[in-house]
């Protein structure tokens, strides 16, 4: 069988099954709780096959994991490791070639991608350093256009700019924003819609010390509010405010609890 017939059978051999803890290894074991309604988000088995021409990346290699909620995790592992990959999958944004992922109890993965955009509004809030804001549109407009694809939330958006301190700059456009603003107006379009989960992919990375904690605290803050925050990070600080941290190396989970 040729190299990529073989990772691709490999990839969709995966059943989404639910495997009985003690039969999988220590590294790939998803932290599930006594109750499983408290694991907002879950990823069992997953796998993620490219081919690109000639050249072929078996990028996840049966990741499984678990986020409570009101649970910080940073996922964090050398360039490379598949972390943005995982961080797409988790979001809908990527399909797995095998595995699931669930959301607040619903099946994410495996499903047309207007349905999986339907399931990451009503569930998932996320992060990335282009901060998801429309550049001709005002942080508040932002906003609004976040929540009018979604479910809405109890919060007024008012009351989302004030979560992250952002008030006074509702009416600004994007671009004359400082970093640490456009982080946050990035962060309240991701909570526009009162996600369960919360994804974050290096949010801050391009940021200074001080302005890398606020974000930071924002984040757990959300955590705080009964949010399940996972963070793809290359930062100590992150790690350092994380409840766990997950390593990934090479696609794999090694999961080092802290
Ligand atoms: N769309 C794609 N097509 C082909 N290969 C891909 C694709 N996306 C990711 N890969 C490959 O999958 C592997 C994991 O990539 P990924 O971006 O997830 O790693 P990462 O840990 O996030 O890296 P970094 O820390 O540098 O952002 C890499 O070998 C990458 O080249």
């Amino acid at each position: 069988m040729a190299c990529h017939q073989r990772l691709l059978h490999l990839a969709v051999r995966v059943e989404p099954v639910s495997v009985p803890a003690q039969d999988r290894s220590a590294s790939a074991q998803p932290r599930l709780v006594a109750d499983p309604s408290d694991n907002t988000l879950i990823a069992r088995e997953l796998y993620r096959f490219f081919r690109a021409g000639d050249e072929e990346t078996l990028a996840l290699r049966g990741v499984s994991l678990a986020v409570r909620r009101g649970e910080t995790v940073a996922v964090i592992g050398p360039s490379g490791s598949g972390k943005s990959t995982l961080l797409s999958c988790l979001a809908g944004l990527d399909e797995p070639s095998g595995g699931e992922v669930r959301v607040n109890g619903e099946r994410i993965s495996h499903r047309p991608e207007t349905e999986r955009a339907r399931l990451r509004a009503r569930h998932i809030g996320v992060l990335t350093q282009s901060w998801n804001l429309v550049p001709h549109l005002s942080v508040y407009d932002n906003l609004r256009l976040a929540r009018s694809a979604g479910p809405g939330g109890r919060s007024s958006l008012e009351e989302v700019l004030e979560q992250v301190a952002l008030e006074r700059r509702a009416h600004a456009l994007p671009r004359h924003l400082s970093g640490g603003e456009l982080a946050r107006a990035g962060l309240a379009v991701a909570l526009a819609n009162a996600p369960a989960v919360l994804l974050a992919d290096e949010p801050t990375g391009e940021l200074d010390a001080s302005t890398e904690r606020r974000v930071l605290d924002l984040l757990r803050a959300q955590a705080g509010r009964g949010c399940a925050v996972l963070i793809v990070t290359h930062s100590a600080e992150a790690v350092r405010v994380a409840d766990r941290v997950i390593t990934l190396n090479d696609g794999r989970v090694r999961d080092d609890a802290t």
